[in-house]
Order: structure tokens, then sequence, then C-alpha cells
């Protein structure tokens, strides 16, 4: 019996007691030229995950770090990491590993930027570019790699990428690192990193399963956990479009299509057929669209992503590539054309709105088989899904 007590207990996930708050980044005592990146990027005071977490990093204790998507997760590793690598050594001290080529990439940039001042060196290492880039990148000497599992573990084994001086391990979206598409990749290269190497695992949503999880890669984790009914953002409106059916869905969204254009807007499909089916028939009806997803070329891939970062193009149709830390700032509409077949996706995909405080409108599109879905997301995240008044542009 005592044993089945204690086991349910080292079951619990609770928020750490006394994970103290510091409010300001003065007070975080950082390198003095990283706080001049911090405030040169903007930031003028840490967002709540920050004040919480960057210390607990840089206290060089494992950290899971979950908080709701948009308040500024990717500085709180990010600001820890510069804190702690020594920049005087040319090795490669922190790992971050993202699910997907362009988080991946936005992560470096982000580094980048806060550590400009430092002269940081940090590298992308994703698939879909030539190998011999990567080689040559790192034989630079980067003080921090952000990448892919797969292209990440293919430099390890190259012995392209020198693990030994890695004391930093983050895992963003860990929840989707740590689920079935990369969970042996994962395994492979952290038992490449030297015993002892601190570990960060980071998200909106961490389920229980995952939770679990991290005990194989943590030890002892100062824990910031956010409860369930307070993941979804008071500034994320969430609405529901009920189709009769499938066919119906392509009109609705035609006659949504003045109020996309307002700001920026991502439409998700569960597909890549779906996304290209959509973006043709969009096309084709004089809607002008971009799409992207997992099977085009990187090349490709990265023109989408830019001429939609500097606002070029405003309505993008894609998969839930895009569904995760990607932060566009002026996307302020987010629209399931079909909703997503997990509750975590529902929240990251509505998340690419509401960035940083900013308001946000979620429409999902509803057929008679998707009630149930719609009414176990409501109650799930203890949240309403309302049915969408009837002109979009009034409410944005
Ligand atoms: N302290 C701050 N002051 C002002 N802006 C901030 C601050 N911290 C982060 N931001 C901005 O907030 C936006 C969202 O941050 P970030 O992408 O890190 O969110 P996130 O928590 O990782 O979200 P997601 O769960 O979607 O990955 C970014 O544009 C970032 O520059």
């Amino acid at each position: 019996m005592e044993f089945n007590k204690d086991l349910d207990k080292s079951l619990k996930f609770k928020t750490t007691k006394s994970v103290p708050v510091v409010p300001t980044f003065e007070e975080m005592d950082l390198k003095e030229d990283l706080l001049r990146g911090v405030y040169g990027y903007g930031f003028e005071a840490p967002s709540a995950i920050q004040s919480r977490g960057i210390m607990q990093i840089i206290s060089g204790k494992d950290t899971i770090a979950q908080a709701q998507s948009g308040t500024g997760k990717t500085a709180t590793f990010a600001i820890g990491m510069l804190q702690v690598i020594d920049i005087k050594k040319k090795d490669t001290q922190a790992l971050v590993l993202s699910p997907t080529r362009e988080l991946a990439m936005q992560i470096q940039n982000v580094v980048k930027s806060l550590g400009d001042y430092m002269n940081v060196k940090c590298h992308a290492c994703t698939g879909g570019r030539a190998v011999g880039d990567d080689t040559k990148q790192l034989a630079k000497g980067q003080h921090i790699v952000s990448g892919t599992p797969g292209r990440v573990l293919d430099m390890i084994n190259r012995r392209v990428l020198n693990t030994r001086h890695i004391r930093i391990l983050v895992m963003d979206e860990a929840d989707e690192l740590l689920g079935k598409g990369f969970q042996d990749q994962i395994s492979d290269i952290y038992k490449f990193l030297p015993p002892g190497t601190q570990v960060v695992v980071v998200s909106a949503t961490l389920p229980k399963s995952v939770l679990v999880m991290t005990k194989k890669f943590t030890n002892n984790p100062v824990k910031i956990l956010v409860k369930r009914d307070d993941i979804t953002l008071e500034g994320i409106k969430q609405y529901y479009i009920q189709v009769e059916k499938e066919d119906w869905k392509f009109d609705t969204l035609c006659d949504l299509y003045d109020s996309l254009t307002i700001t920026q807007a991502v439409i998700f499909c569960n597909t890549k057929k779906k996304v290209d089916w959509l973006a043709n028939s969009l096309r084709k009806a004089n809607f002008t669209v971009v799409s992207m997803h997992g099977d085009m070329k990187q090349e490709e891939r990265d023109r989408i992503m830019n001429e939609f970062r500097l606002g070029n193009s405003r309505v993008l149709i894609s998969t839930d590539v895009w569904a995760r830390g990607i932060d566009v700032q002026q996307v302020s509409l987010v629209i399931n054309y079909d909703l997503p077949s997990d509750r975590e996706s529902y929240i990251h995909r509505i998340g690419r709105s509401g960035r940083f405080g900013r308001r946000g409108i979620a429409v999902s599109f509803v057929t008679k088989d998707d009630v149930l879905t719609l009414h176990d997301l409501e109650r799930f995240y203890t949240t309403e899904i309302e049915e969408m008044p009837g002109d979009l542009g009034s409410i944005m």
C-alpha cells in the first residue's frame, strides 16, 4: 500500500512551490552585453514565464516550463542559455531541439538577436538543406545549435556536431518531440550528451503522459505548470461556424475572405493534399492565398515564410507544420477549415494569433460529425467556443 501511495504522489505534477518571481530584467543579474541585447530587442519587462523561468534555467536546474502560447517562452530559454554559455569558448554548449525547420530557424534568429552584443554564434541545423553547409558552419564553432531532431542526430553521427561540451538541452514543443514521430531520435540524441546535461522542457501543452515521460530525461526538475483551464488565452476569442456538410466549407470561407485580409490569417487543413486542393480552388476563384506544407521543397517553404513574415502575403493555408511556435505578430485570425484531430493541436493552432497580449480570433468550421469533438474541447479546457455572429468584420 505504501508503495502505491508513493507512486501516486510521484505522478502528481504541480508547479514547484517557491519559484521566485523576478519582476525586471535588471534584477536577473544578466551579463551586461546580454542585458543590452534584451533591451535592444525591444523588451522592457519580463513576461510571467520569463520572470519565473529564466532564473531557474540560469541556476542550472532541470526545468519544465509551461506557459500559454505567445507569452515569451522562446526568450525564456534563449536568455537562460545565453547567460550560462561561456562565449570565449568556441564549443557548442547548448542544443535546442524543435519539431519543425521553420521553428528551429526562428529560434536561431531570436538567439542571435538577443545575443547580438555578445557576438554569439548560433546555427540552425535543419533538414532540407545541404549537409555540406552544416558541416562548414559547425566547423567554424557554434555556441548554440538550434535544430530538428533528424538532422541534429545525423550531424552527431557524422561527428560533425561535437556534443562533448553541451551543458544544456532545450526541448521546445516538448510534447510533440516526445510523441511517436520523434521519440526515438530524441532518445538517441540524449545518449550522446554528457552526463548531467541540464534539460529544459518547454511547451504550451504538457499532457500528463508527457510529464511522466520527462522523468526519463530530467532529474528533480523545477516545474512551472499551467492548469488546464488556464491554457486558453482570454485575448483569443473562439468561434465556430456550423456547416451542414464538408462541401459547404468552401463557400463559407469565400464569404469570409475579405475579413481574412484585414490583417493576416492562417487557415489550417488536416492534410497536405487538402492544403493543395484548397489553395488551388481559392486561386481559381480569384482569391490571393499562399500555402505551405511538408512536401514542398525547402526553398519554396523559405520563400513563403519570408513573404508571409514580411506581410506581403496575407492569407496562408497550411497543415500542422505551422501549428506550433511560429511567431508572426500580425496574425490575428486563425481558421480551422478542419478541426484538428487532437486537443493539443487546437491550442497551438489558435495560438498563432493573439501573440504577446494581442487580440486574436479563432474560427472552426464544424460539420455534424465534429460537434462532439468541439464540445470535448470546450469541456477539456473549460472554455467557450461560441457560434460566430453574422459578420466577422464587425468583431475584428
Ligand atoms: N518580455 C517581452 N516583452 C515584449 N515582447 C515579448 C517579450 N517576450 C516575448 N515577446 C514577444 O512575444 C512574442 C511571442 O513570444 P514567443 O514566440 O516566445 O512565444 P511562445 O511562448 O514561445 O509561444 P508558442 O507557444 O506559440 O511557441 C514574440 O514576438 C516575442 O518577441
